[in-house]
């Protein structure tokens, strides 16, 4: 499916949602389903009971009351009941006994109604026992979609982030994978993360001035993995003299492992080979281009954290000292009469650059531009990119950044998706734009493209692009690697160009 169908999937499934999310278990009509919402509240549902026998036993709150026939119809109906009703205990009971992918009548499964009433700490269990969370209703919902439409934002922000398949509405870039649950509302808790390090299952990765310490990963596709330390290993005076950031715990479940992000000074890199003689400190880029994708995630929060604790050491407001607070993700100035200790202050939380990729697509629809930086490898051609400026919309970016670079004039610019990008900070949000105009002449005074920007910006068929992403052009160009978002876009106005053929 390309990405243009599977956008316009999702609008019509979007428009869908009203009617269809508010009675799960209602066929028929949007009166029928009007009249039956109006029994439900807003914020609650219950599975309905059309799989149950034993109709006619109810008590006052319309819940299956006797099991006593037994038989495996009542389990399922008990199974997706308490997972409406947030029971854990009936939940975890059931579990052995039912399929955990048991579906109602119209197709909903206990993750979906738990994600129907935001009961986060079932969907959490019902993933953790092996549930699918790609399962589609009769609608063709998934839980997520359910969990979105009805604001159970954390229930949501747990199923998409075990989304394990393509069929999401989402495309998730390299980088953008790191599995660990923030938990920032621990980094307050200076005694609760004293106790978190000094807890033999807490990991640490390494880093010596922001290079992280990386082994060689078992995985066949990948090159890098992170060396993960315990406390033992790292010694809490080593801890001390480093710069130390908590990065998360590896569920939501706060008696999960915690993480934690180390920087240390080279004089004290020697702990490292010390427990794995194997790995090494490495320069970021691109060789974490290579890691195995969650632990990208992973050095992308910790990378552009400890880079921005280690850049911004003085008040940006007074210039006095400053000191690291909320588990490395704030710094405090020291200057107690300073204005950025009056409130909130964006100059004391870590920064992130904004900044846009497009695709542009010629008016025919035929071409793309891609161009190429001067220190771009020889032969390598990507899409034009830009940083945002203050008071811009991202189109305005779009717009500006492409008829600067390239004298092109874009109008209508679709959003794709976005990647973390931290060398040190850059958020990248990824567009397709579409030209109105096919004419290279910069505005500065260059002929064809702003030299101090690119060495060379020209239009290229889908057939030549299609032959630069296989590798396979004749005479060697090619585009950045899958892990680049600027891949994933070119990808994807192919894929679309040449189904829309
Ligand atoms: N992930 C990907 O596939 C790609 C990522 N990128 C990244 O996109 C970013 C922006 O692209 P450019 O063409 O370099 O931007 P650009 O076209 O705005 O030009 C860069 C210049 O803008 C100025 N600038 C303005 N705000 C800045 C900021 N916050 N940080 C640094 N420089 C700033 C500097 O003078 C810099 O030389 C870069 O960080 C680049 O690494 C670029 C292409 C592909
Ligand atoms: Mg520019
Ligand atoms: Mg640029
Ligand atoms: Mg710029
Ligand atoms: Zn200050």
């Amino acid at each position: 499916m390309t990405l243009f169908s599977r956008t316009l999937r999702c609008q019509a499934a979007f428009r869908r949602f009203p009617v269809e999310l508010s009675s799960p278990g209602a066929p028929g009509t949007f009166n029928n389903i009007r009249k039956l919402s109006q029994t439900f509240s807003r914020t609650s549902c219950r599975a309905p009971v059309e799989a149950v026998a034993v109709r006619g036993k109810m008590n006052n709150n319309n819940y299956p009351l006797d099991y006593s026939r037994g038989g495996i119809k009542e389990f399922n109906q008990r199974f997706l009941d308490s997972a409406a009703r947030g029971d854990l205990a009936e939940i975890s009971g059931l579990l052995g006994a039912v399929d955990i992918n048991v579906k109602s009548e119209r197709g909903w499964t206990a993750l979906m109604f738990a994600a129907r009433n935001g009961q986060t700490h079932v969907i959490s269990i019902l993933i953790e026992r092996g549930c699918d969370v790609n399962c589609l209703n009769a609608s063709g919902q998934t839980a997520l979609e359910i969990a979105r439409f009805w604001n159970h934002s954390e229930a949501a922000s747990v199923l998409s982030q075990h989304k394990q398949g393509v069929e999401f509405d989402q495309i998730h870039n390299y980088f953008s994978l790191n599995p660990l649950y923030r938990a920032s509302e621990m980094r307050k808790d200076t005694a609760g993360l004293q106790a978190a390090k000094n807890n033999m299952s807490t990991k640490f990765v390494l880093f010596s001035d922001q290079k992280p310490f990386l082994l060689r990963s078992e995985e066949p596709s990948r090159k890098y993995k992170f060396a993960v330390f315990n406390i033992n290993q790292l010694g809490t005076e080593l801890l001390e003299r480093g710069t130390v950031i908590f990065l998360g715990l590896e569920t939501w479940d706060p008696d999960s492992n915690a993480w934690f992000a180390v920087d240390i000074k080279e004089e004290l890199s020697d702990i490292g080979p010390k427990f794995f003689p194997e790995g090494k400190y490495a320069t970021p880029f691109p060789v974490t281009m290579q890691m195995e994708p969650t632990q990208a995630g992973i050095f992308a929060e910790a990378h552009s954290v400890l880079c921005w604790l280690d850049k911004y050491k003085f008040c940006s407001t007074c210039g006095s000292a400053t000191k690291i607070a909320e588990g490395g993700y704030k710094r405090v100035c020291q200057n107690w009469e300073c204005s950025s200790n009056k409130g909130v202050q964006n100059t004391c939380y870590p920064r992130v650059d904004p900044s846009l990729i497009m695709l542009v697509v010629s008016p025919d629809k035929k071409d793309c531009l891609l161009g190429r930086q001067k220190r771009f490898p020889p032969k390598m051609y990507s899409c034009l990119a830009g940083f945002m400026e203050p008071g811009e919309c991202l189109e305005d970016t779009c717009r500006r950044e492409v008829e600067e670079e390239s004298g092109i004039k874009v109008g209508r610019v679709d959003y794709h998706s976005s990647q973390p990008w931290p060398f040190p900070a850059v958020l990248m949000l990824g567009c397709i734009a579409y030209a109105r105009t096919s004419a290279l002449k910069c505005s500065k005074p260059y002929p064809q493209v702003d030299t101090s920007e690119l060495e060379e910006a020209r239009w290229f068929s889908r057939a030549e692009v299609a032959q630069m992403l296989a590798g396979q052009h004749p005479h060697g160009l090619y585009v950045p690697p899958g892990e680049a978002i600027a891949h994933q876009l070119i990808k994807s106005w192919v894929a679309s160009s040449f189904s829309n053929l």
